[in-house]
């Protein structure tokens, strides 16, 4: 969980030499908080491999505990898990601290919602400001009660009925968050709970449900949206899980690979669902010069390793439909656009304002701050490239590891070193993610010594 008495921790990287080798970055963060989640409700003992052990996710390791499911970990990313069994989880102790981690107390909102229970929710300063009305509304038409502060920011308490109510909810915006929420409130619902889709997000959760045998059936509609039915009270079968390398991870080696002259970089392992490879396509397009080899397929997802060579990139419109499959990925999009010929035009990136930070604010302030010229519109962002000379800034994180991260990666081919005045957030999704740069060839060091 999150370290909030550690303090900020002030780190830089300057120009560095080529990026050259293998490596595997940690398992994908949303396939990590579902494995334990499903886990925790199957009947039976779940083996997973690859967990990512970064804070969030150790989050939902806690938690599932607190809800009385047993969780030990038996080796590096090796985790077993006894279920309780759909319905059977526990009131919680005490009060659930999910940090930073959006993902894991939205989904855990969802389990808790469908159990005549209190539980209690809290995260850190950043999770305390991101809006949780998306998921507490169609919960509370499900019949939960919901104490929270003004506008469904945590701390919030939610109380489930004695017997939840099915409904139909169309999701009103792109998040597989909600979608997930409601589904994993619906597996304790007698009946069928309809979620519609109108803009597809990543499957994960629906791939995994499947797979643990609980009965989800999915459509297209008319209109084209997805409609995903899904009868509730059913057991679920516990399944061995493999959990793929993040690619939401990769993209950072990735860019650095584009930037950095002379890089020849193989990611291997990587998830390779299409609601997952929207970076990977609009770098293809920039000219990034970006291979898949040894494509296969693990338990049930596409996987590959990821070869990257630096690049002359050239500037691209992005479409807004391509936002739900790179949406974590814009911020370091942004510091590859900063290298790329002419401009660069990222739309439809409204949920970029409710991440960990204001994403397109601090992605505008954190190249405005290193000399790149950026414009910042209400939903989008346009950034035109290539920068004279790059660097010399330090970049306010606001306590998102997406942006510590990318602008980490710009310093790595910036003429004056770029400073980030807090790394600390790195350890909620990547832990690894310096020494694995390290051994690449990036150098980070104290910004004050410029690195
Ligand atoms: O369901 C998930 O695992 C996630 C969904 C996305 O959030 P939204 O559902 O808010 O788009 C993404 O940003 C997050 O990192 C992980
Ligand atoms: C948005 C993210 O995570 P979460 O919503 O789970 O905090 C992310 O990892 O970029």
């Amino acid at each position: 969980m999150s370290t909030p008495n550690a303090g900020p921790e002030p780190l830089a990287a300057a120009a560095s030499r080529p990026l050259t080798g293998r490596i595997r970055v940690p398992g994908d963060k949303s396939i990590s908080h579902r494995a334990l989640m499903f886990g925790a409700l199957a009947l039976g003992e779940t083996a997973i491999e690859g967990l990512l052990e970064g804070e969030d996710v150790l989050g939902t390791a806690s938690a599932m505990r607190a809800f009385g499911a047993s969780v030990t970990r038996t080796g590096a990313g090796a985790w077993r898990v006894s279920g309780v069994g759909v319905g059977g989880l526990l009131e919680p102790e005490g009060v659930i601290d999910y940090g930073n981690a959006g993902t894991g107390v939205r989904l855990a909102m969802g389990l808790a919602g469908s159990h005549a229970f209190a539980t209690t929710f809290t995260g850190d300063a950043s999770l305390c400001r991101r809006p949780m009305g998306r998921v507490l509304d169609p919960l509370r038409r499900m019949g939960v009660q919901v104490l929270a502060r003004s506008r469904d920011r945590l701390p919030l308490t939610i109380k489930g009925p004695s017997v939840p109510l099915p409904i139909e909810y169309r999701v009103p915006v792109p998040s597989a968050q909600v979608k997930s929420a409601v589904l994993l409130a619906a597996l304790n619902t007698p009946g069928v709970t309809t979620v519609i889709e109108p803009v597809m997000t990543r499957d994960h959760t629906e791939r995994m449900l499947k797979a643990f045998g609980a009965a989800i059936e999915i459509e297209t509609g008319e209109d084209g949206a997805r409609i995903i039915r899904l009868e509730g009270q059913r057991d679920l079968k516990p399944q061995p899980i493999v959990v793929p390398g993040d690619p939401s991870s990769a993209a950072f080696p990735m860019v650095a690979a584009l930037i950095v002259p002379g890089s020849d970089v193989t990611i291997e392992n990587v998830l390779l669902n299409p609601m997952r490879t929207g970076l990977i396509e609009t770098l293809i397009e920039m000219g990034g010069d970006i291979t898949i080899e040894n494509r296969r397929d693990v338990g049930g997802e596409t996987v590959g390793d990821i070869r990257v060579r630096s690049s002359r990139l050239k500037g691209v419109v992005v479409p807004p439909e391509r936002a739900p499959s790179m949406i974590d990925e814009y911020p370091v999009l942004a510091v590859a656009a900063a290298h790329a010929e002419g401009r660069t035009v990222m739309e439809g990136l409204g949920e970029l304002r409710v991440k960990e930070s204001d994403r397109i604010a601090a992605v505008a302030a954190g190249l405005a701050a290193n000399g790149v010229a950026v414009e910042e519109g209400p939903e989008s962002l346009t950034v035109t490239g290539p920068t004279a000379k790059l660097g010399g800034g330090t970049v306010k994180t606001h306590l998102d590891h997406r942006i510590a991260m990318s602008f980490l990666v710009l310093g790595l081919s910036s003429e004056v070193a770029v400073a980030v005045d807090d790394a600390g957030p790195i350890a909620t999704s990547f832990p690894e993610f310096r020494t694995l740069m390290t051994a690449l060839g990036a150098s980070f060091g104290a910004p004050e010594t410029g690195a």
